[in-house]
C-alpha cells in the first residue's frame, strides 16, 4: 500500500493526530489541510506535519488518495457538495465524525457512494485542537468504519489497511448500528457527565462545599464534562433519534433505582451494584486509546527509614526492575500505601509473588 497524498478539513484534535500518525508511519506521504484556523495551519507547517496550507477546499485536494474530513460534524456534512468538485476518481473520501446516519444520507443525496467510506476512531480527549494531537492517539483505538452501499470491497480492504498502517484496529459497522452504539457508550455518558456537573453546580450549598470536596468518584466520572460544547451540542443534534430513545430507557433505568432506595430494597441494591461491577470487570483491559494499562501493584508499607529501600532490594535482587514508585495517599488506601509500577505483566505479577513471599500486603488493582 502506498498512500502518495493526503487531504485535510479540519485539522484539530483528530485530523491532527491522524496526520501526525501519517507522518511518522508514512513519512514521504504529502499533507495538505484546510482549516477555518489559519494559526492551526501554520504550526502544522511549522512542526513539518503538512506540506501544504489551504485557504479553502481547492485544487490542491484534486489528487489526494484520502480525504479526511475532521471538523465538527454538522460542518463536515455541509462540506460534501463542495468536496465534490474537487475529487479525484479514485480518492476514497472520509470522516471521522461521531455520528454517521446524517454524513451518509448526505453522501448518497449528492451522488459520492462511491467514495464514501465513514471513519470513526474510537479515542479522543476532553481536550481539543491541534496542539493536543498526538500520533499515537489511535494507536490499538478501534477504527469504525462504515462503508457506502455503493463503495468497492477494494477502497474498504485499502481503508483498513491505512488505518491498520497507523496502528489502530478497523472494524466495519453499519453507520446506523453504529449509530445506536455509540448513542449508549459515548453519547449518553456525555450527556450525563455535563447533567451531573450541572446537576452539583446548581445543588451546591452557599460556601460551594460540592465543588471543594468532589473527590475521585465525582472526578472519574465527569472528565469528560470538559471536553468541547459545540463538538458535542452538533453530536446531540445530528443523532437525535438515537439519543432520544437510549436517554428515555436510561431514565427508567434510574426510576428504578430511585425505587429501591425508597423501599430500602437490600437485594435490588445489591445486584445493581454487583452486576454493574462484574458487567464493568468483564470488558477488556487492553491498551486500547490514548490511556494505556499500567502494571503496578500496591502494597501497605511500614513507615520507618529503608522502608523502600528494603522492598527495591528485594525486586533487583530477583531482577525484576521498578520502573517507578512512591507513597500514594488517596480515598481508596487511607493510610498511603506504596505503588510500585513495571514495564510489563510479567514483572508486576512477579514482584507480587515476591512481595507477598517476604510478608507484605499486595493489593492487586
Ligand atoms: N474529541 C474526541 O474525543 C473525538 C473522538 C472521535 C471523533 N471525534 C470527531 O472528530 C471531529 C473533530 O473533533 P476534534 O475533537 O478533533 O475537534 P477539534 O475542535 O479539536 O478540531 C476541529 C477542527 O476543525 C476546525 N473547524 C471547525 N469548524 C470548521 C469549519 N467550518 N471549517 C473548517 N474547519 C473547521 C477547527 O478549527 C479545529 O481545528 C468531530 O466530528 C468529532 O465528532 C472527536
Ligand atoms: O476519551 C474521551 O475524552 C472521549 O470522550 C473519547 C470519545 C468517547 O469515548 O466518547 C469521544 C467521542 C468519540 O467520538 C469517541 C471517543
Amino acid at each position: 500500500m502506498h498512500v502518495k497524498k493526503t487531504g485535510f478539513i479540519g485539522l484539530g484534535l483528530i485530523g491532527g493526530s491522524i496526520a501526525k500518525a501519517i507522518r511518522q508511519y508514512h513519512p514521504d506521504c504529502e499533507i495538505l489541510a484546510f482549516d477555518k484556523n489559519k494559526e492551526t495551519l501554520a504550526l502544522a507547517v511549522q512542526e513539518g506535519i503538512i506540506h501544504t496550507s489551504c485557504s479553502s477546499i481547492d485544487d490542491n485536494f484534486r489528487d489526494c488518495d484520502y480525504i479526511f474530513l475532521c471538523a465538527p460534524v454538522s460542518c463536515n456534512t455541509a462540506y460534501l457538495s463542495q468536496v465534490k468538485n474537487v475529487l479525484g476518481p479514485d480518492c476514497i473520501l472520509t470522516d471521522v465524525g461521531s455520528v454517521k446516519t446524517s454524513i451518509h444520507e448526505k453522501a448518497a443525496l449528492l451522488g459520492l457512494e462511491d467514495h464514501f467510506i465513514g471513519g470513526h476512531p474510537m479515542a479522543g480527549s476532553e481536550k481539543n485542537g491541534f496542539v493536543n494531537a498526538k500520533p499515537h492517539l489511535i494507536e490499538n483505538a478501534y477504527y469504525i468504519l462504515t462503508p457506502s452501499a455503493k463503495v468497492s470491497e477494494e477502497k474498504v480492504q485499502a481503508y483498513r489497511a491505512f488505518a491498520e498502517s497507523l496502528k489502530a484496529l478497523p472494524i466495519v459497522l453499519d453507520y446506523r448500528r453504529h449509530d445506536y452504539v455509540t448513542g449508549a457508550i459515548s453519547h449518553l455518558p456525555h450527556i450525563l457527565a455535563a447533567s451531573l456537573v450541572n446537576f452539583v453546580r446548581e445543588h451546591d450549598t452557599p460556601e460551594e462545599l460540592m465543588k471543594m470536596l468532589a473527590a475521585g468518584g465525582f472526578k472519574d466520572i465527569t472528565r469528560i464534562a470538559s471536553s468541547s460544547p459545540v463538538m458535542w451540542q452538533q453530536i446531540c443534534l445530528k443523532n437525535r433519534e438515537h439519543i432520544s430513545q437510549i436517554l428515555g430507557e436510561f431514565i427508567r433505568t434510574l426510576t428504578e433505582a430511585k425505587e429501591a432506595v425508597d423501599q430500602g430494597a437490600e437485594q435490588a441494591l445489591y445486584s445493581m451494584f454487583e452486576t454493574s461491577r462484574d458487567y464493568r470487570n468483564s470488558m477488556p483491559e487492553c491498551s486500547f486509546g490514548p490511556i494505556k494499562k499500567q502494571f503496578a501493584v500496591y502494597c501497605d508499607i511500614i513507615d520507618e527509614a529503608g522502608g523502600i529501600a528494603t522492598i527495591a532490594t528485594i525486586l533487583a535482587s530477583n531482577m525484576v526492575n521498578i520502573k517507578n514508585i512512591g507513597i500514594i495517599h488517596n480515598r481508596e488506601f487511607e493510610e498511603g500505601v506504596l505503588r510500585i509500577e513495571f514495564y510489563d505483566e510479567d514483572a508486576s505479577a512477579k514482584a507480587t509473588t515476591l512481595l507477598k513471599k517476604h510478608r507484605y500486603i499486595v493489593y492487586e488493582v
